[in-house]
């Protein structure tokens, strides 16, 4: 790394003693709104963390007050000590807190966002969806466990270790709630938002909005990992915050062919408009989209028994379809005429176009990858939320 730039982003070193008596900081991993986060090395033992460099005096010259920018700050850590010890939520290891900045030491996620992740792959199998979906609504489980609503969720606050295992993190919007309180802020980002956060902010009558939030959220972020488009992108704003207060979307587009009853099942009952007829988080988990085959040992099981039945026939019927339907087979008229429909084909030509032009060169109306990269409204959601607190 160039020197200037160390010289550039590190923070004074009289500010924070104790941060470099014990750490060692590496290459700039990211950037957020107000922050830097690097790699850095626990000089005792070793171990890599990221630690996110919090410049306080940035956000006074910002226009945001100094002292609000801290406590904001403080709430956070306040929340991320409450969730901390979940195998899914990330760790802050360590703190330090000075007159001009703030560093929180975290576990270092080396695989980064799961948004990034999306990006490079295009769209994830049902198995990996699977996997990471699990997690993630164990994760918010837990949140919810503690009281906690998150109140940001989306691809780009699910970091991924080396395992590809997910740790939920950006407590920056995340409240605890008493006994049914009830929320009416507007902040999170934008396709993310449940029907009823929207409606908090636009009817005055409205009952406001509560944990149940997250649990959309998840349906949101379901849907597009399995196929790389949110449900309700529309290219006037206006539009696609009516398609969330009416749960306007569908499975129409070519890549839902190919996806299964049960994810389609799970995010219907995800994505509901009323949030007390959403599906809970324990519902959610033992939902059959995890736990395809389960015959119970024992007792005879007439759903599973169906089910297994069915999986065996539609497998049975791939195999038997295979020889029509590998690339190999594929005749060259056919592949060089319409390659869009043939599912293998589509795959790499999808993650070739995204590749070469950095953003999805999209067939269905409506929906729109670009649309993942439009995460601009964030940051004034953010100071309109910074700005409430400080009422
Ligand atoms: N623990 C971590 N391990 C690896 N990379 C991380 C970690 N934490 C953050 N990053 C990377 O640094 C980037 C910026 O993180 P940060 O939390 O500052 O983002 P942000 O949420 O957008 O910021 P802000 O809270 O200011 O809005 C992330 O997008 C991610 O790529």
């Amino acid at each position: 790394m160039a020197k200037e730039e160390d010289d550039d982003n590190l923070p004074d070193k009289d500010a924070a003693k104790e941060f470099y008596a014990k750490y060692e900081p590496k290459e700039i991993i990211g950037r957020g709104v107000s922050s830097t986060v690097r790699r850095c090395i626990e000089k005792e033992t070793g171990r890599e963390y990221a630690a996110k460099i919090i410049d306080l005096s940035q956000e006074s010259q910002d226009g945001v007050d100094t002292h609000t920018m801290r406590d904001a700050t403080r709430q956070e850590i306040h929340i991320l000590r409450m969730v901390a010890g979940h195998p899914y939520i990330i760790e802050l290891q360590d703190v330090f807190e000075s007159e001009t900045f703030i560093f929180l030491v975290f576990e270092l996620c080396k695989n980064g966002e799961l948004f990034d992740y999306l990006t490079s792959v295009v769209t994830l199998s049902e198995k990996k969806t699977r996997y990471i979906m699990r997690q993630v609504l164990e994760g918010v489980r837990y949140v919810q466990s503690k009281s906690i609503v998150h109140r940001d969720l989306k691809p780009e606050n699910i970091l991924l270790d080396d395992q590809l295992n997910v740790k939920i993190t950006d407590f920056g919007f995340a409240k605890v709630l008493n006994e049914g309180e009830k929320l009416f802020e507007l902040c999170g980002t934008p396709g993310y938002l449940a029907p009823e956060t929207l409606k908090a902010n636009m009817f005055d009558d409205a009952p406001g909005y509560g944990m149940e939030v997250d649990i959309w959220a998840c349906g949101v972020i379901m849907f597009t990992l399995l196929v790389g488009c949110p449900p309700f992108w529309h290219r006037k704003q206006m539009v696609m915050l009516r398609n969330i207060m009416e749960g306007k979307y569908s499975f129409t587009s070519p890549e839902w062919a190919d996806i299964s009853d049960d994810p389609k099942d799970l995010i219907r009952r995800l994505l509901v408009v009323e949030p007390n007829q959403r599906i809970s988080l324990d519902d959610a988990l033992n939902h059959s989209f995890f736990n395809p085959v389960a015959i119970k040992s024992g007792g005879f099981n007439a759903r599973a028994k169906l089910r297994l039945g069915l999986v065996t026939v539609r497998a049975a019927v791939r195999l038997s379809r295979l020889p029509h339907t590998a690339a190999r087979d594929l005749p060259l008229h056919d592949a060089l005429r319409d390659p869009y429909t043939t599912r293998v084909l589509r795959k790499v030509i999808d993650g070739c176009a995204f590749r070469v032009y950095g953003h999805w060169v999209k067939k269905g109306e409506g929906q729109n990858r670009a649309a993942l990269f439009e995460n601009t409204p964030k940051t004034e959601l953010k100071s309109l939320y910074v700005s409430n607190l400080s009422r």
